[in-house]
């Protein structure tokens, strides 16, 4: 019996084992033909980048016009982008165009002005504005009007220009002064307990708080409130690099595919994405419940969203609106940005050169005095117009530190450079140097110095159009240029007046620039030394 147990139980077991044997031989087949497949997946995948990477390689050799080979630079970056760029412009000089490799991506740098103003203004709608892949099913905040394109970039484009028309400049003005003696108070209060502050920290709070009262109607308490949400969510963005560098290196090898695949969002952080989207959802809220509209850049989103969905129900139309929430969302977001990180940037790095200038500086004092005495004390928002010589020092400063050291395009399909015979194909990636313009010395002599006297009446018809482009040009011109102009004016103006700003110890001369940021930003911060002035009668 023992033995039949045992038998018929070493039947069962060979037979299981037999069967798990059986088993795992159609495993072991399924797994190696996985396998294979995997691998063969792999190879197929790593021929088609050889093939494709070798193309690309050999794109401006058989181009016929100059190029760089194969930059170290753009792999590793070893300095800030927009120096990588001048460097290339320099050793390309003094071809109108010619080509380097991003990673394994042939781009087309362009050196003659007359030629980036074509592409800019009178072609403009034969170029994209850049090769991202943008995904605004999984990543809505990017439904913003910087990545819009074609006919849905003009209707939007067209909808909010009016948003900073003269009118609705002067109906923010008092908002804006109020910031600015916020900014003060909270300047007085640093100085009197003897804390250095880095300039440009406190002025992306002045900004912040500038765009949030005048263009949302919103106390944002970025001065005020150490612990202010909406800081801690615009310096989360910025910390937000990686992401950046990591979608911009992918994006480089031409593998921007990969972050659609993944996933990968243009935003990590949730958190931003909810909060601008509540922000929105809270804002129609209050202002339906108070009946309150506002002359503001929220209030005319809103009212476009409504006037487009009224005019669809009553055309019966199953057309797909622009203004959805979405949209709204992302071009909330997408003005909260711009408005603050380039503006701020700009007034720290004027600050610095006022310091390292004196002769400037009091230059700027004498003007905002004659200003003050000819419209009876008062910095109004018409008395902006008679600050000629503050505006020469912002021109002059977007030039030495333009914020966007360089833009991009597209080529939609092929276009011709009849002057030098060659044709970009469809899908040319173009760079505008911006930065390398603005510092060579055969449009604007002596770059490295600071001389705003470049952008006076008498002066500035010597300078060559398309040889400065700060704001960029043509229809894709910065919307929020008037907007920037007013804040930095304002601050200026009345800063200069209140306090003496003199180098320090920790101020760096020269300044080195922040490799990995997108906005041109001094890599170890702006320190200057600030002391109350005695008031001037
Ligand atoms: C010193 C301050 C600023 C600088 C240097 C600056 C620079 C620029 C540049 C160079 C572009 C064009 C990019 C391209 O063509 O590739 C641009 C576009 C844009 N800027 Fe500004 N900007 C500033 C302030 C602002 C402000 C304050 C706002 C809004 C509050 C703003 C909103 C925009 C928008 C919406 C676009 C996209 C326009 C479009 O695609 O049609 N900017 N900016």
């Amino acid at each position: 019996m023992g033995c039949a147990v045992k038998d018929s139980h070493f039947k069962i077991h060979l037979r299981q084992s037999s069967g798990t044997l059986v088993g795992c031989n159609m495993l072991c087949q399924r797994s190696a033909l996985q396998r294979w497949a995997l691998e063969l997946l792999v190879l197929g995948f790593l021929s088609h980048l050889v093939v494709r990477y070798w193309r690309n390689y050999t794109a401006w050799s058989k181009s016929g016009i100059p190029y760089i080979p194969f930059p170290r630079d753009c792999v590793f970056y070893p300095m800030h982008k927009s120096l990588t760029l001048q460097k290339f412009y320099n050793e390309l000089a003094p071809n109108p165009v010619g080509g380097f490799y991003k990673m394994s991506r042939p781009v087309l740098l362009v050196r003659d002005p007359e030629l980036a103003r074509r592409i800019l203004i009178k072609d403009f709608s034969q170029f994209k504005i850049h090769d991202k892949e943008v995904n605004e099913k999984l990543d809505p905040m990017s439904a913003f009007i910087f990545n819009f394109e074609g006919e849905r970039w003009k209707i939007l484009r067209q909808k909010l220009n009016p948003i900073f028309s003269a009118a609705k400049l002067k109906g923010m003005w008092s908002q804006m002064m109020e910031c600015q003696e916020e900014l003060t108070r909270y300047l007085d209060r640093l100085i009197a307990e003897g804390r250095e502050f880095e300039v440009r920290g406190v002025m992306k709070k002045f900004a912040l708080d500038v765009i949030g009262t005048c263009a949302f109607g919103l106390n944002c308490g970025a001065i005020q409130d150490e612990e202010s949400e909406f800081r801690k969510i615009m310096d989360g963005i910025i910390k937000e690099s990686n992401v950046f560098f990591f979608r911009s290196l992918l994006h480089s090898m031409g593998l921007g595919w990969v972050l659609a695949l993944l996933e990968v969002k243009r935003l990590g952080d949730k958190t931003v994405e909810d909060f601008f989207f509540n922000l929105v959802r809270e804002c129609v809220k209050l202002r339906a419940e108070s009946g309150n509209s506002r002359n503001d850049l929220m209030q005319h989103l809103i009212n476009l969203q409504h006037e487009e969905q009224e005019s669809l129900k009553q055309s019966n139309s199953n057309a797909k609106p622009l203004m959805t929430d979405a949209v709204v969302a992302a071009n909330t977001f997408e003005f909260f940005i711009d408005g603050f990180e380039t503006s701020a940037g700009t007034l720290a790095f004027i600050f610095y050169e006022l310091a390292l200038n004196p002769e400037v500086m009091d230059k700027c004092r004498e003007e905002v005095k004659a200003t003050l005495a000819k419209h009876g004390g008062n910095l109004s928002y018409d008395s902006l117009k008679d600050l000629t010589y503050i505006q020469c020092v912002i021109d002059e400063a977007l030039r030495k530190y333009p914020a966007l050291g360089r833009m991009e395009r597209v080529s939609k399909d092929a276009y011709e450079l009849s002057e030098i015979s060659f044709t970009m194909k469809k899908n040319t990636i173009i760079n505008i140097p911006v930065y390398a313009l603005h510092h060579d010395p055969k449009y604007f002599p002596n770059p490295h110095r600071f001389d705003p006297d470049r952008f006076s009446e008498e002066n500035k018809h010597n300078i060559v159009p398309g040889s400065y482009l700060p704001f960029g040009d043509g229809p894709r011109m910065c919307m929020g240029m008037r907007f920037a102009f007013m804040e930095m004016k304002a601050a200026i103006a009345s800063l200069v007046m209140k306090y003496d700003i003199k180098p320090s110890e920790k101020t760096e001369v020269p300044l080195k620039f922040a490799r990995t940021n997108i906005v041109t930003t001094a890599a170890n911060g702006i320190w200057l030394n600030w002391t109350p002035r005695k008031i001037e009668n």
